[in-house]
Parts: structure tokens; sequence; C-alpha cells
């Protein structure tokens, strides 16, 4: 019996690597005949689990014999290899290459002429949407449907995207830049003059988290240090209180930190009923959070349908009224009688879907924009005091209660704060790779003159925005003043974005209309740098780029521009000398102490780990805000 088991088990081992041998030549073959230059794998995983699986384990697993550390293929089954080793071994394979194995072909490009095609033909270059499973926790939205139905939902959220929607992100991005400033003030051992701030991602976060819910929802929240009467007869229980709302456990912020929090993943992994079984507290806090998330967001959803009834509709500036309304509206059309509403409305799961992805897309991606944005600064002094000065001389003394929307948030994005903003997004981009899929026949881009085939049938594409984003082709550069290499696309220069003269507008920008939103009047005959289609792809391009964009530039600007108005940023070093012993020392000593917490910063910030987002993990780098004038290292200055 056993004998025979055996056989089997042996005859099954043998077909499956026969098998597998046969498909790695038909895909080295496939990769030859198009002139494909190729790297082969055991193996690749796409989407946020197994992927995760492969970093966590087969990676480190590998890490363990030293002499894998020359191989070059483990680099390529790492998913987040541009970013990890930036351009060190893609550089070998020119601008586009093919990474396959036994059951995969998947095509890479950091190449913008590439891109530019890819993103633009939606229908030939899909999403691959079941890697976007793990966002359906609240119901079906925009960002992991395709086709018919991700146009019908992309149709109703963009109208919320307006120059209205916007102008409120700037009034928001310029308070709440003040109330971080105070509440950071309001800490133990910080005054308004000094601010320690230990680790400046979690307040950015709790920043674009307040933006998010004012902006995007209505709800106005509060800082730890203020009261609840900062919100007048906008107080709601639990959306925005500091106790939950009655027979709750969490606050809405507090159930939308968790629920967008790394531990969402267990739901990608178990069904629901299963984790509802777990003994483990992580999963019955995760769903804890989840229920609590979901009351909020029907609470929310009812709040704007009465405000609705109370034809108060023309006021609403935010991004789920338009979800709403065109539910509502779909539903009174089939009430009618007039038929096909479901072409037109979103669901009642669609809408909690599309409230949640607007707040999980737009959150993260910007408070990691402006926590690195402090990093840089703070790192690059001379940088910092350009970005103060420009400010000065676009607002002057004016408080930036003052500051309008119409006029000063062009120039302040024509400026140094929309180069540090661009050279954040271009260095560490929130998210790093844009991902489509072939899933139809032979598909051909032109590149370069000539042409290239990409496979189809489920190949899958990476747009690489790392890399992409450090090509000498598409940006300008210098020598390093940092490193020995010789170009300074690895550094942090925002000034590579300032140039003399202004562009002229862009060809999309000459319609009134762009992918269904208003024209964005700061970008029109904008003078920042302007880097050709499909080179800079931090929103991704064509018609699934981020509905968001202006609205995240509108923050970061707004917030940028609030804070170094009046306070200068500095690495904190007490990790090396007190301030007493920095008081006695010469230029040249602070210069070194300065230098060394730089290098750290930098190590740190480049060992970003990918959660949803990069993000430093472990070790933070202590910053202090200081009011304008009174800089311990003003006089470092590179
Ligand atoms: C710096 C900040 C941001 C970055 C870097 C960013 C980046 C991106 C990227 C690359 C995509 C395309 C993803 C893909 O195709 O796989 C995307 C989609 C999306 N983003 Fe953003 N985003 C940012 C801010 C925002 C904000 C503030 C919002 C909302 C308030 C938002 C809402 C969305 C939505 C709803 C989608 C899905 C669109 C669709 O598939 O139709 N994003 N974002």
């Amino acid at each position: 019996m056993i004998s025979y088991l055996f056989l089997a088990f042996s005859s099954y081992l043998v077909y499956t690597l026969v098998n597998r041998v046969i498909s790695l030549r038909r895909n080295i073959a496939l990769a030859n005949a198009w002139g494909l230059p190729y790297v082969v794998l055991p193996l690749q995983e796409v989407g946020i689990i197994r992927s995760a699986l492969v970093g966590l384990f087969v990676l480190p697993f590998l890490r363990l014999f030293p002499f894998t550390e020359n191989w070059i293929w483990p680099k390529f089954m790492d998913p987040f290899t541009h970013w990890r080793y930036l351009r060190k071994y893609i550089s070998n394979f020119g601008d586009y290459y093919v990474t396959l194995s036994p059951n995969s072909f998947h095509f890479a490009s950091i190449n913008a002429e590439i891109n530019a095609q890819i993103a633009n033909r939606r229908t030939d270059f899909e999403k691959p949407v079941e890697i976007y499973k793990i966002v359906n926790v609240f119901g079906r939205n925009t960002l992991s449907s395709d086709g018919p139905d991700w146009k019908r939902q992309r149709k109703i959220i963009s109208p919320g995207f307006s120059e209205r929607n916007n102008a409120r992100v700037w009034e928001l991005g310029l308070s709440q830049g003040q109330k971080m400033l105070e509440y950071w003030a309001s800490k133990e051992g910080s005054s308004v003059i000094e601010m320690n701030v230990g680790n400046t991602a979690l307040d950015t976060a709790t920043l674009a988290l307040h933006i998010i819910c004012g902006a995007g929802f209505g709800i106005p929240q509060i800082w730890p240090n203020e009261d609840e009467s900062a919100l007048g007869d906008k107080k709601w229980a639990g959306l925005n209180t500091k106790k939950p709302a009655e027979g709750h456990k969490l606050t809405f912020k507090e159930s939308l930190v968790s629920a967008t929090s790394p531990q969402i993943i267990w739901l990608g992994i178990f069904p629901e009923w299963v984790l509802r079984k777990s003994p483990f507290k992580v999963h019955q806090k995760l769903l804890a959070a989840r229920d609590d998330c979901m009351f909020y967001f029907k609470e929310l959803i009812e709040q704007k349908r009465r405000y609705r009834r109370l034809g108060h509709e023309q006021d609403a500036t935010d991004l789920i009224s338009p979800l709403v309304k065109a539910s509502d509206d779909a539903e009174l059309v089939k009430a009618e009688g007039k038929g096909a509403s479901q072409d037109e409305g979103l669901t009642e799961d669609e809408i909690t879907g599309n409230t949640f992805v607007i707040m999980f897309a737009g959150h993260e991606t910007t408070a990691n924009v402006l926590h690195f944005s402090f990093l840089f600064l703070a790192i690059n002094l001379a940088a910092q005091r350009h970005l103060q000065s420009d400010i000065d001389d676009i607002v002057g003394t004016r408080p930036s209660s003052s500051w309008s929307y119409q006029v000063d948030m062009r120039n302040l994005f024509n400026s140094m704060v929309g180069g540090v903003l661009h050279e954040t997004l271009r260095i560490i981009p929130p998210v790093v790779h844009v991902p489509k899929i072939n899933r139809g026949g032979l598909k051909q881009l032109s590149v370069d003159g000539k042409t290239i085939s990409i496979p189809g049938n489920g190949t899958y594409i990476h747009l690489e925005s790392t890399t992409l984003h450090r090509s000498r082709r598409y940006y300008p550069y210098s020598p390093s003043k940092v490193t020995d290499c010789s170009d300074d696309l690895d550094d942090f220069v925002p000034e590579r974005w300032l140039q003399k003269t202004p562009n002229p507008p862009p060809e999309e920008m000459s319609n009134k209309q762009v992918d269904g939103l208003e024209v964005a009047s700061f970008e029109v005959h904008g003078s920042l740098f302007r880097p050709i289609k499909g080179a800079y792809m931090p929103f991704s391009e064509g018609p699934r780029a981020c509905p968001g964009r202006r609205f995240a530039e509108v923050e970061v600007t707004a917030v940028l521009a609030s804070v170094f108005k009046q306070y200068s940023i500095e690495l904190d070093v007490r990790m090396w000398v007190s301030d007493e012993e920095l008081d006695k020392m010469s230029k040249e000593q602070k210069r070194d102490v300065y230098a060394k917490a730089q290098d750290r910063a930098r190590k740190l910030i480049r060992g970003s780990q990918m959660m949803f987002t990069l993000k430093i993990e472990g070790d933070q780098v202590p910053v202090r805000f200081v009011k304008r004038g009174k800089e311990r290292f003003a006089d470092l200055e590179e």
C-alpha cells in the first residue's frame, strides 16, 4: 500500500516538475521572441497578502545563506525591489524588462513613453482588481472595480472633487497646520518657542485624518488639547466627540485609525466568520473597530440624507454628499418607473465602500508626504531657508487666516512650497508602483521609435515610480552634494523643480474639464518643471489617475506654508549632545553633530518599509520645531 502511495506521489511530483519546466521554457521563448530583456525567478507573487508572504518568509530565508547575497534573482523576487535597491540592479536591463517564472510573466516599465500609453489605454491594460479585494471590507468601491462598474462609480464620486472642495481643503489645511503647532506647544517639555516632536508621522496622520473628515465628510475634528466646545453646533456623538456614541467602544476617529491599520490584512486572509471565532484579541479588536466604523459611516450617510431633505444640498462641499445624491436620484427614477436606475446610482454597499476608500486612499498618502517633507527639510536646512524666503515673499506679513485660495495657493504652489511637495513625491512616492494587467491578446507599444509587444492572457504590468523618478532621462540633475554619485537624483533637491519661464497650459487644461474635474487654477500657467507624460507617476496617469490629486496638493501646500511661515524644523541632536553642551560648541563641532543626525535620518528614511504606503518602522527621527529666529543650527546651511 505504502509503495503505491509513494509511486503516486512521485509520479505527481515528476508530472508537476516537467510541466513547470515546459512552461518556463515557453515563457523564456516568448521573451526572446519579443526581444524583451528578462530575469528568471522560481516564483513571483502579486497582491498585498501574497507578496507580503514572500517579503516576510521567502526572502529572509534566502538571506540566511550568505552565498545568495550576490544572486540577482532574489532581488527581483522582492515585490518592492525598485524601492529597496533603487537603480542598482534595474540599470542592467534598460527601461523595461520581464520577470518570469514557470507560472507567471510580468512586465516592468520605467519608461515614460510606455507608461503614458499603458496608463491611457484603459481597456487594453486593465486594473488587476483582484489584488485590491482587501479594500472591499466596507463594500464595493471605485478603487477595486473595473469596466462599466468602475466607470459608473467614478462618474459619481468625481464631481465631489471640485474647486469648492479644494477651497475647503485650503482653509482646513491652514487652520489644521496651526492647530498641530498649538498641540505640540501644549505638550510637556515644549513651548510656543520650541516644540519637541519624537515622531512627526503620528501627528501628520492625525492632521490628515482631520482634513479628510472635515473636507471629505463634513465632520470637523479636534486635537487632544482642544475642548469639544470648539466644535460649536457641529458636535455629533461619537463622530467627533471625545467619547464614543452610546453602545460603541470606539469613536469614529479611533475606529477609522484601526480600520485603516495594517491589521486590516487579517480580513483579507480569513473569512469574517473565522475571525469572529478566533481566540486572538487582535482579531476581536479589529472586528469591533470594523463594526463601529460601519456604524459611523451609516450615521454619516443618514446625516447627509437628512441634510438633503432639509434642502441644504447646495451648501454641501464634502465628498460624500454626491454619493448619497446619486443613490437617492436613482431610487427616485426607479420609483417613478423610469427604469435603469442601477446604471446610474450607487447601492448602499457601494456608498459605504466608497466612503471608506476615499478615507483610506486620501488619508495615509497625504500624511506621509507631509511627514517626509518635514524630515527632508530638517535634513536640508538650505532648502528650508529658501522655502521660508519664498513663503515670506508671497504672503508677506499677512496672517494665514487671510491667505486666499485663488491667489496665494497658486503662487505658493508655483514656488519652493510646490518644489518640496513634488520632490518628496518624486523621491518617496507613497504608492511605489501602479499595477496593470493585459487580460486580452498581444498588445503593441511604441518606444523610442520601435514597436514592442506585450503578451496577453494575464500578463501583470508594473509601472515602477521609484526608479522612474530617478531617471536621468526625465529629470534635471547635477552631481550629488551628499554622496559621490555623479547625479543628485537620490537626494532631496526641491530647487530642481523651479524654472524661470512659465509653462504653457497643458493640452488637457485648455478644455474646461480634466477627468471630469474642474480646471485647477493653480496649475494653469504654472512655472514648476513639468516632466514629460508618463515620467512622474505618484498619482498615476490617465483615466484611472488619482481623483484626490488636487485635494492632496492643496492640503500639503497649505500645511507647509502655514507651519514654515512661523517655525523652522531642526533635527533633534540630544541623542549625541545635551542642549547645554551644544550651546558651548563651535560652528565646526555643531556641523559634525548635525551631520551625524542627518546621516541617521537619511538611513532611517531609506529603510522605510511598505505597509500599504512607505513608512519608517521602529526607530524614528526626532525633530524640533522652533520659532523662526531661534534656530540652533541657522549658521550651518550648506
Ligand atoms: C499624496 C497623496 C496621494 C497619492 C500619492 C495618491 C496616489 C494614488 C494613486 C497612485 C492611485 C491609483 C492607484 C492604482 O491605480 O492602483 C490613486 C487612486 C485613488 N486615490 Fe489617491 N493619492 C493621494 C491622495 C488622495 C486623496 C487625498 C484622495 C481622496 C480624498 C484620494 C483618493 C483616491 C481614490 C478614490 C482612488 C481610486 C480611483 C479609481 O480607481 O478610480 N487619493 N491615488
